[in-house]
């Protein structure tokens, strides 16, 4: 489970002694994620979620990600926001490691996506980026294309423990995507990691995004590359063209996309499927054997790239 610093009471307490939020009633860690610890903290006042920051997320970073929730969250995208300290700041610290609370969102994950969800998805999404559009702060996408090659190296030739010639085959395709991948296009801030673990529903609508700790600028249809690849691919691989098509559409009509956009779909789509599945290879190959948490499948990612190198266009994904 998804708790890598255990938290002790009187540690809690002198954390909490720097926040007007009530007294500790209960404090549970959360099993779902894997990058952060995250706990469920009650208080006399309310329920919020205490995070402490791990891994993958540096503590430079941090502001970025803490004023990105504030600055979406004043602009009615629903999203956790940052609760301040009495000392005005949302960044602390506990167990020597960063740590912040955020308001609890209500809402549940979908656990058998519909075309339906991806509708709602797509005008979500579409709504967070005119939102992001005047965030002052910047942090380039190091997990695109430029950081690429620093993953591949860090997975290296132990890939085809996983896969029989995979490494020979994702050099060749960095290679190609380095060349054929877009520039220019609309640029904003993007989520980077909105999977159906990252959106709340309230009955058929999205009620809400959670895990902006990947949040960058980038180019907007790239966030929709993530979409098509952890929203419109079936249990058994099949990618499903219907649902890919009820999240574009539904994003275009709120933000309609601009000369060049679509085109590039099926690249972009091959660069996200390439970006989960170095990660996932590298903490699959890395992670220590009595890790709480189980590494997500690479396998799956392969699959999916495979199948974005095979298309032809947009229209495989039911849009022109
Ligand atoms: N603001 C929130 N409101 C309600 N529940 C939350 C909130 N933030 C996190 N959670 C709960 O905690 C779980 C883990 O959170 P989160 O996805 O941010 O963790 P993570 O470790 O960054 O995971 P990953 O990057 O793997 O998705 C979520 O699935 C959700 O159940
Ligand atoms: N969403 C990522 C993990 C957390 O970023 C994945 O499924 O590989």
């Amino acid at each position: 489970m998804a708790v890598y610093t255990e938290i002790s009471d009187a540690d809690l307490a002198a954390f909490l002694a720097d926040y007007d939020i009530g007294e500790v009633v209960a404090c549970k860690g959360i099993a779902e994620g894997v990058e952060n610890s995250n706990f469920l903290l009650s208080t006399t006042v309310g329920t919020y979620i205490l995070t402490i920051y791990e891994k993958r997320v540096r503590s430079e970073d941090l502001p970025y990600f803490l004023n990105l929730m504030e600055h979406l969250a004043a602009r009615g995208v629903r999203c956790p926001t940052p609760i301040r300290g009495t000392d005005g700041e949302t960044l602390h610290e506990l167990n020597g490691k960063p740590a912040a609370i955020v308001s609890f969102l209500q809402g549940l994950c979908v656990k058998r996506v519909q075309p339906h969800h991806c509708r709602s998805l797509g005008g979500a999404l579409a709504r967070m980026h005119l939102a992001g559009q005047d965030f002052p702060m910047y942090r380039p996408n190091d997990l695109s294309v430029d950081g690429w090659p620093a993953l591949l190296d860090a997975v290296g030739e132990r890939a085809d423990e996983v896969a029989p010639g995979l490494y020979a085959e994702l050099r060749d395709e960095l290679a190609e995507l380095q060349s054929a991948w877009p520039r220019g296009l609309p640029e904003g801030v993007i989520h980077a990691d909105l999977f159906p673990d990252n959106v709340f529903f309230r009955g058929d609508e999205v009620s809400g995004f959670i895990d902006f700790y990947f949040a960058c600028n980038d180019l907007f249809a790239y966030d929709l590359a993530v979409c098509l690849n952890a929203w419109c691919f079936e249990p058994d691989d099949a990618f499903n063209a219907t649902k890919a098509r009820a999240l574009l559409s539904a994003y275009g009509e709120v933000r309609p996309f601009q000369p060049g956009e679509v085109e590039a779909l099926p690249v972009l789509a091959r660069g996200s499927a390439l970006r989960f599945l170095l990660t996932r290879l590298y903490d699959w190959l890395n992670h220590p054997p009595d890790a709480y948490v189980a590494p997500k499948d690479p396998r799956e990612y392969i699959h999916k790239l495979r199948f974005h190198r095979g298309v032809r266009g947009p229209g495989a994904y039911g849009v022109t």
